[in-house]
């Protein structure tokens, strides 16, 4: 826990935890402390045009670009708050300049305001330690900045400086009676001096910059002609777990709050584990702080590119108009991670992962997407747009929901563990560490748009992105340059949150050149290349918004409440159905169901996530399946025919599985403890199939499937004629899989099957492959390789039709 605390304009109580979370600073994750320290708050001497707080965010708004300074009105962006966030960290004023009272030339009004400012952190946490151990943990990852990189060694010594830690346990009234007092042996006493020649202006100068918010209740008609006061502002930031929530803020509370000036108390996630025990910690929250003290942080609201969002949306003419069901075909909001729990365990499995990051994370950032244009930029203006957004979605089905978690995996001669090998993770658990969903908003604008989540641990890398996929143009003039692949023909917004900060939009466009051919390129905005400025940490932004009293971006009770009402049915039926999640190895990309998912709700032309990455398709016709979908093309290898028949009848497989299947045969159902059956999971995961996968497939392919994931694994493959045994591999594994069932249900006589297998038969029967020696020659290999040749009234059902591209 940490205490901020400073005394005169702002006096901040911050409290860090040496606690092995990460706190990021500087762009790295660190530890987060448990602390409460000291940072001497800088005044500077500005020229300032002074506003209310209302309008304080309209000032920060206004463009800056980043390569050029900008000649627009700079005073605006000059106030000392927007120094003091622009310094927090890194730039730490020179004692002389935290002596030095500044002073404000207040418009023509001529006010003058001196501030003098003492800005200390303490750390607070049971952990025993040293103000000169917590600094030297401190000076490990703090570095200079976001400021001019001058005298970095100077303020960071300043900055340490002004860091302490007290040690208390959590729920002792004494122990924060202790750190009271230490509190305000640093606090001291302050001046504040207001000038002014006209009591409007002072009054606002003291309402918007001086107190903040809590000048409020001073009346505008004092007339002030200075103004010796001392206040001391706290802010506690509860960096512990949720369970001493309330001990820690009934004892800050009664044993430390500021007496004269506010006390906030920032709030980590998790906020509950459902709507219940939600609204049971607000409630015990509030018998101790006002709505107004609680400050609930997301740090994902604090990312640059989140901030961003409404920018994008509410200042350029281009977006707004497309931000509707009549444009956007989907949008996808993706989370990744490429490292396990790794000794969060014990938090983690108590959460999973739809509370860890999509509740919170995901679904603040979809409400930011999907909400309406706000009144204004005021917070409560932004949260009541949030809270319409999130009310008005569909609580999530189970149906809608894949979800997963890691096993262990070996690569390059590493072995990376299972979630269940992390010996703070119950042996057994169920508790998902991947989850992919798709989500709707009924109204007017986003009626029938699936909005799909998907985020996991342990995948092949680490990213955030919110990638908005438009509808394909009408009759567009370039079919024929397309086919019908319809990533290719339509447009796709990227919001690449993290790493490497980039938006950036994709079009189609002609390749230069005499011909017509097109391609696919990006109009492209790399943070990178075109800011110089680092973008500073989402907890950097969001404690300095906490100490200025700033609340946009932090999580009011009714938007926590709407949150957990569409989350709360799905998460308690995993939970009381005890579903099995889809296992991934470690570093892949997740469990197949997802792109099942993704494929159900991505758009009806897209329903094989699998073929995307080939970029080719074939002249097979599938009708049958839900959606129909046709892809041809012309320059088609025979193994690759063969590998989309392969799969076709693996989804028509799927597409049939719950109308017999299930009863037919749930001893597999059961052995692979799948509660939906793939092509691809059975590929992997089920005993019966991997045995003839063995047989085929060299164990290093195999691992490379397992590792790599499918799409990037079939590229390399396909696109090697020497490998023949995958030909031989897809034609027999589905065949195989066929066989095995007929067995067990028809005792091996495929010809005694009746109607179920009918069910089966009869649409693949539809599907045509353009080469019918390709079929011959794998169902020969199969034969050699199974014992068994399928009758020829089954080869004949399953459609070797020459049949000419339907489609241009
Ligand atoms: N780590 C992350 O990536 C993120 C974390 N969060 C949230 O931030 C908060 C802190 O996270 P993190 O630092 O990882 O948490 P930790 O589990 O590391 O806890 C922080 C500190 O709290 C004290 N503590 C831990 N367990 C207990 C306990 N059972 N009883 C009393 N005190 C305890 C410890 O200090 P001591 O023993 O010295 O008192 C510890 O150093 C949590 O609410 C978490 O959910 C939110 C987003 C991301
Ligand atoms: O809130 C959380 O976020 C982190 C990921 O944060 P990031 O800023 O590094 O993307 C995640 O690891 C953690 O599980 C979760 O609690």
């Amino acid at each position: 826990m940490a205490t901020l605390y400073s005394t005169t304009c702002r006096s901040i109580s911050y409290s860090l935890t040496p606690s092995s979370s990460s706190l990021s600073i500087n762009g790295q994750n660190h530890q987060r402390l448990n602390f409460s320290s000291c940072i001497a708050k800088r005044v500077l001497p500005a020229k300032v045009s002074f506003h209310s707080r209302r309008n304080f965010h309209l000032n920060v708004v206004l463009m800056q670009d980043g390569a050029v300074a900008t000649p627009v009105t700079p005073v605006e962006n000059e106030t000392p708050f927007k120094k003091l966030k622009d310094g927090l960290l890194s730039s730490v004023p020179s004692t002389k300049e935290i002596k030095e009272a500044a002073t404000f030339d207040v418009n023509k009004d001529e006010s003058t305001v001196s501030i003098t400012v003492h800005f200390t952190i303490f750390g607070y946490a049971r952990s025993k330690m040293t103000d000169a151990e917590l600094r030297n943990m401190v000076s490990k990852t703090l570095t200079c900045r976001i400021d001019k990189r001058e005298n970095c060694d100077e303020k960071m010594d300043q900055f340490l400086k002004r860091c302490f830690y007290h040690s208390g346990q959590y729920g002792s009234q004494q122990n924060f009676a202790e750190l009271d007092k230490k509190l305000k042996e640093h606090e001291g006493g302050f001046t504040l001096k207001i000038f002014y020649a006209n009591t409007r202006i002072a009054c606002i100068v003291a309402c918007g910059i001086i107190v903040g918010e809590m000048c409020l209740g001073i009346t505008c008609s004092i007339a002030v002609h200075e103004v010796r006061e001392f206040l001391i502002y706290r802010l506690f930031y509860l960096s512990i777990p949720p369970n001493i929530f309330i001990d820690a803020v009934k004892c800050a509370s009664s044993s430390a709050s500021s007496g004269i000036g506010w006390t906030r108390v920032i709030v980590e996630k998790p906020f509950g584990r459902d709507s219940d025990s939600s609204a049971a910690l607000t409630k015990a929250l509030k018998q101790y702080l006002d709505e107004d003290q609680i400050f609930r942080i997301d740090h994902y609201l604090g990312k640059e590119l989140v901030e961003n969002l409404s920018v994008l949306r509410f200042s350029n003419l281009i977006f707004e108009p497309l931000w509707s069901r009549q444009y956007i075909r989907n949008v996808q909001l993706i989370f990744s991670e490429d490292f396990g729990t790794e000794g969060r365990g014990g938090y983690f499995d108590n959460y999973g992962i739809i509370r860890d990051i999509m509740q919170n994370h995901l679904l603040q950032i979809l409400a930011l997407f999907a909400m309406e244009t706000p009144v204004s930029l005021d917070a409560e203006d932004i949260r009541n747009e949030k809270v319409k957004v999130l009310r008005s979605m569909r609580p999530l089905q189970l149906d809608d929901v894949v979800v997963g978690q890691y096993k262990s995996h070996t690569k390059g001669g590493v072995t990376y563990p299972a979630y269940t090998d992390d010996n703070t993770v119950p042996k057994g658990s169920l508790t998902p560490t991947f989850a992919a969903a798709a989500l709707f908003i009924d109204n007017a604008r986003w009626d029938g748009v699936p909005f799909l989540m998907k985020a996991g641990k342990a995948l092949h890398n680490k990213s955030a992105e919110i990638r908005v996929q438009f509808r394909h143009v009408p009759g567009n003039l370039y079919n024929r340059n397309f086919g019908t692949d319809l990533d290719r023909a339509t447009n796709e917004l990227v919001i690449r949150v993290q790493p490497d900060e980039a938006i950036y939009l994709k079009i189609n466009n002609k390749v230069p050149g005499l011909g017509m051919r097109l391609d696919r390129s990006n109009l492209h905005l790399h943070y990178a290349a075109r800011y110089s400025k680092e973008i500073p940490d989402a907890y950097e932004r969001l404690l300095l918004d906490a100490i200025e009293g700033e609340r946009r971006l932090f999580i009011r009770s009714d938007e926590l409440d709407a949150a957990w009402a569409l989350f709360t049915p799905v998460l308690k039926e995993l939970e009381e159905k005890k579903i099995i999640p889809e296992y991934y190895p470690y570093g892949s990309r997740g469990p197949v169901g997802a792109h099942y998912l993704a494929a159900r709700y991505k758009g009806a032309e897209n329903n094989f996530p699998y073929l995307r990455g080939l970029r080719k398709s074939s002249c097979i016709e599938l009708v049958g399946y839900k959606e129909h979908a046709s892809y041809c093309a012309s320059d088609l290898r025979g193994f690759e025919r063969l590998f989309y028949g392969t799969v076709l009848c693996g989804f028509l497989v799927i597409k049939w599985k719950r109308e017999f299947f299930a009863h037919l045969l749930p001893v597999q159902m059961q052995r692979c403890q799948f509660e939906m059956e793939s092509v691809l999971h059975v590929l992997r995961d089920c005993p019966l199939p991997q045995n003839v996968w063995n047989v085929i497939i060299k164990p290093s392919d195999r691992e490379a499937l397992s590792s790599t994931g499918f799409i990037p694994w079939l590229i390399s493959n396909l696109s090697s004629t020497a490998s023949i045994p995958w030909l031989i591999m897809f034609g027999v594994v589905p065949w195989f899989l066929w066989k095995w069932r007929s067995r067990g249900v028809f005792g091996g006589d495929a010809s005694l099957h009746s109607t179920p297998l009918n069910a089966i038969k009869n649409p693949a029967a539809r599907i045509h492959f353009s080469n019918e020696s390709v079929l011959n020659v794998v169902v020969a290999k199969q034969a050699a390789l199974t014992g068994w040749n399928p009758p020829s009234t089954v080869k004949a059902e399953f459609g070797v039709v020459v049949n000419p591209c339907m489609y241009p």
